[in-house]
């Protein structure tokens, strides 16, 4: 494998291709690829044996022209600088292309979260919460869940915060528990933005969702729940991979009955449906229909690209292709549903949790559900509207050339503060 993609020069490169088909200035280019600031910081917490450790830990802060900063908090041992600024600035073009009015953030806390206690997790969330609280706060900067993070996290930075300011104000974070004034719907709605993606790509494209098969990168939030909903719309599971490696079965196996498996104990490898035990690059160039890369940035680079054999691509991660397996797949013709509109249905909920929070009125999952459609539908109608307006090749380029605009317009609507 290749030397690995930087996230953030990736993130400038995707800015940079889009803003080719712009008439934007050179300036407020300039702005729109790098963050307005972040902040990074050392937690100290005391582990379950009394001894002191610390964290390195980020929130970046990329763009606020179109709102509150928004996205998630991410625990990972390869957190690091680039990447939070990186994850920041596709929060700010995903925002947009959804039309959620949000700028974008993320942050990230360098753990292996595996290797602590739930109790010891507790306290460095509490922790990373108070050192937020001057940047957070529901018309500032509201943070989600992530990679290795979920309601538990969320409902934890929600009490932290609210003590601290002696308030209550469940829009300052989203994600919770549906008690802790979560939205219905959230959970699953990354995933399913997923799969409402590949199904507009396979309806532009001409193809049969019915019966296609489908291989899944990473089995957390994102993965499985694209995998179980999928299946539900008639398509075959066949591949699927975490951490530990991948399953296969060329007859397809039921999603949620190796999410149980993966569930009693830690992997889906070893589950019992599968025929055969792969690797994660297995599962990644396998002869599928669809393929859905679901774990972290790089997945794929330019010589894997090569062997990628699917027809279609909707990233449930963020930043999955490198710039080279990018252009290797332009070229052969795989259609490729960009990160920035295929997951954004998590952020979309998000939103909407917001909206709730703030109007302390609750919607049923199948309103969420229904406005979650209307809005990924929507972006990838200005998708391909967009592919043919300006005869662009690479759908990720079309998606940027829509967010872009919308934030310079918002940029330079504002006018200049002295
Ligand atoms: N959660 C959300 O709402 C959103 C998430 N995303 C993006 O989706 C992606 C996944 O996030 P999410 O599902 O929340 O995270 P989770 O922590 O729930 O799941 C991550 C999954 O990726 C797997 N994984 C990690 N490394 C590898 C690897 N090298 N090969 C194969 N699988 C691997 C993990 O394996 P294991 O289970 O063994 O640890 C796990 O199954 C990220 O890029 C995230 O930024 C995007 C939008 C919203
Ligand atoms: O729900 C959110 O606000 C953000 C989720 C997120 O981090 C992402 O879309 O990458």
């Amino acid at each position: 494998m290749s030397e690995q993609a930087n996230p953030f020069e990736t993130l400038q490169s995707q800015i940079d291709d889009a803003a080719a088909h712009l008439e934007i200035g050179d300036d407020v280019l300039e702005r729109l690829k790098h963050p307005e600031r972040v902040l990074e910081t050392n937690l100290t917490i005391e582990r379950d044996d009394g001894r002191l450790e610390r964290f390195k830990a980020f929130r970046s802060q990329f763009n606020g022209d179109r709102g509150p900063y928004k996205g998630g908090i991410r625990y990972h041992p390869e957190v690091d600088r680039d990447e939070v600024k990186a994850l920041s600035g596709w929060m700010v073009y995903k925002c947009a292309v959804v039309d959620v009015p949000y700028g974008g953030g993320k942050g990230g806390i360098v753990i292996d979260p595996d290797q602590y206690s739930e109790s010891e997790l507790e306290r460095l969330t509490r922790a990373f919460a108070k050192e937020l609280r001057p940047l957070i706060g529901e018309d500032r900067d509201i943070p989600a869940p992530d990679v290795n993070t979920g309601q538990r996290e969320m409902n934890w930075i929600k009490d932290t915060y609210e003590t601290l300011e002696n308030t209550t104000e469940p829009g300052v974070i989203t994600g919770k528990t549906v008690t802790s004034g979560g939205s219905k719907g959230r959970v699953e709605a990354t995933g399913r933005s997923t799969v409402i993606a590949a199904r507009e790509a396979f309806d532009y494209l001409g193809k049969e969702l019915e019966g296609a098969t489908v291989a899944v990168q990473g089995y957390g939030n994102a993965g499985w729940i694209a995998a179980k909903l999928i299946d539900e719309m008639g398509a075959t599971v066949v591949a699927a991979s975490d951490s530990s490696g991948g399953i296969y079965n060329p007859d397809g196996f039921d999603p949620a009955a190796a999410k149980q498996y993966k569930n009693e104990t830690g992997s889906i490898v070893g589950y019992e449906e599968s025929q055969e035990q792969v690797t994660n690059e297995d599962v990644l160039t396998m002869d599928v229909d669809l393929l859905v890369p679901a774990a972290l940035e790089n997945a794929i680079d330019g010589e894997l690209a090569r062997d990628v054999d699917a027809d279609v691509i909707s990233e449930a991660a963020n930043g999955p292709l490198t710039p080279e397996a990018d252009a290797v797949l332009e070229e052969e013709d795989v259609f490729v549903v960009p990160d920035i509109l295929a997951n954004a249905g998590g952020v979309t909920v998000s939103y909407f949790e917001w909206v709730q929070n703030r109007q302390r009125f609750y919607w049923s999952e199948e309103k969420v559900n229904a406005e979650l459609e209307a809005h990924i539908v929507e972006a990838f109608d200005s998708l391909v509207e967009t592919i043919e307006a300006h005869d662009l090749e690479n759908p990720r380029t079309a998606a940027y050339v829509v967010a872009i605009q919308r934030v310079a317009d918002a940029f330079e609507e504002a006018g200049s503060f002295p």
